[in-house]
């Protein structure tokens, strides 16, 4: 209720500072009637192209800024990170399905930032990485045997090379089989609480972290099945809550890698020269190693392409920002909900030619003065205080995991019953995490000696 001179004297902001550009929007609804239920980052990314960098949207009565650019992005949650790194509170996900004490959803604040601490001292700490390294690669030689012994099971194995390393690290729980109760149950209150907000499970479950009364919706009206399968959820995920990262990650990492072979099969000319790399680099008498990174430069390329192409978290996780800001002369408002379109940053046509096209030659010249802020794997990962925790500890799984399988393997197209090689076009879930639909490929082992090297390896760990 300040009168306007002295609410600038305080804030430094005009009350007279215009939003955003934006859609316009209607009463109640604001902008919701504009958005698909799939694929919602290629609306925004429309958006981008018709308002610039920034927009403004209403999602109900809640203040959204969706973001196309890289440069406002960092401007926003990383040099004024002290204002962005709250996240919007997702009655759904938090109360409902019961993820609230998840790290991903904390509230900025004294108890985040111990959080944030722990979970650095976790995974972006050298000696703590350096420790974990003995697990990936012995979980590594075991995805190549099953990956030589049944490749058609490809998928199966990812994830469960991916829930294998993540359980030991986090837990000290080894897993020995993929029927593994723990893995079960991180599977099913993962996939179930993604599914739940998804357009088949009905609009009360998309409304209701718009309108958090309709949570106190009664379970005999009609429309209340979302309740009924929220109940269930929260049973599974309440089993599983000690774990601390586990919904989304697990499905980005196993998507990554997943959409590294899917890359393989649509561009065997890729695959090809990745091989071609290893073999004069490391040759045929050993697989490659952490160590190796820094002589594999066309594997660095073929890796930033893959976060770029796959863009596995396509709106990032959303932020909110605490107090009310200007931005580029527009007024952003306390409480905004900030939604980064990786997606869309990852297709922008100026920095990225053919954006849909696998080329990792795009990255090869790095001497440009914006390569930095342009190399994908500096925003895929999000942003500022909030960024993801786990980016050195997954990088350095998907290096790994991409160059043992080109040295060993070899993939190609599937065939139908004609003999005929089948085109695959690559496809993408909609959702929270982006990961590729099921495709068929061959992938077998290069040689009699690739098979021998990985059966010698998995003896050594
Ligand atoms: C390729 C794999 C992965 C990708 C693409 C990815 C991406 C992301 C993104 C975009 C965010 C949101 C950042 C933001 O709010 O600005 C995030 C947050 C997070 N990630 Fe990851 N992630 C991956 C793997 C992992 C792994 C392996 C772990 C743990 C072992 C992990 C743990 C987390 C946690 C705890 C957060 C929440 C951080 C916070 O709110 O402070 N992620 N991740």
């Amino acid at each position: 209720n300040l009168c306007k001179r002295e609410y600038q004297r305080r804030t430094g902001i005009k009350r007279s500072a215009r939003l955003p550009p934006g859609p316009s929007a209607i009463p109640l609804i604001g902008n919701v009637h504009q958005l698909p239920t799939e694929y919602q980052e290629k609306t925004f990314f429309e958006w981008g192209r018709q308002y610039g960098g920034i927009v403004y949207a209403q999602l109900f009565r809640n203040p959204a800024i969706v973001i196309n650019s890289v440069k406002v992005a960092r401007d926003l949650m990383e040099r004024r990170s002290a204002n962005y790194s709250d996240r919007p509170i997702f009655t759904l996900l938090e109360e409902l399905l019961g993820w609230k004490c998840m790290p991903t959803q904390m509230q900025y604040g004294e108890r985040y930032r111990k959080h944030r601490k722990w979970m650095q001292d976790t995974f972006l700490s050298k000696p703590v990485l350096l420790s974990y390294q003995p697990i990936q690669r012995r979980e590594i030689y075991i995805l190549l045997s099953r990956l030589s012994e049944s490749p058609e099971l490809f998928e199966t194995h990812i994830r469960g090379f991916v829930a294998a390393l993540l359980m030991e690290i986090v837990y000290g729980h080894k897993i020995l089989s993929l029927e593994d109760e723990y893995v079960e149950l991180a599977e099913r209150a993962g996939t179930e609480s993604v599914l739940v907000g998804s357009p088949g499970s009905g609009i009360l479950s998309l409304l209701v972290d718009f309108f958090p009364v309709l949570k106190h919706y009664p379970l005999w009206l009609p429309g209340s099945g979302f309740k009924v399968k929220t109940n269930y959820i929260k049973g599974l995920v309440t089993r599983f809550l000690n774990d601390p990262y586990n919904m989304v990650k697990e499905k980005m990492t196993a998507g990554t890698l997943t959409a590294f072979i899917l890359a393989g099969v649509v561009n065997p000319g890729v695959f090809k020269k990745a091989q071609e790399e290893i073999d004069r680099v490391i040759g045929n008498d050993r697989l490659p190693d952490f160590e190796d990174r820094k002589s594999l430069p066309y594997m660095e390329c073929v890796l930033k392409e893959l976060y770029r192409w796959d863009a596995a978290a396509v709106l990032g996780l959303p932020h909110r920002s605490m107090a009310e800001d200007v931005y580029q002369g527009y007024r952003i408002p306390r409480g905004s909900m900030i939604i980064p379109n990786i997606w869309g940053m990852s297709r922008d046509p100026v920095q990225y030619p053919d954006p849909e096209e696998f080329l990792p030659e795009r990255f090869v010249d790095s001497s440009k003065p914006e390569a930095d802020d342009y190399n994908p794997r500096n925003f895929v990962f999000g942003f500022g205080r909030r960024q993801c925790p786990g980016q050195l500890f997954a990088d350095g799984n998907v290096y790994l995991v991409m160059s043992n399988i080109i040295a060993t393997m070899d993939i190609s197209r599937a065939k139908d019953e004609d003999g005929c090689e089948i085109i695959t076009t690559p496809e993408f879930t909609s959702g929270l995490v982006r990961h590729p639909k099921k495709f068929q490929c061959v992938i077998k082992p290069r040689s009699e000696k690739a098979i021998n090297l990985i059966a010698r390896m998995n003896l050594s760990v």
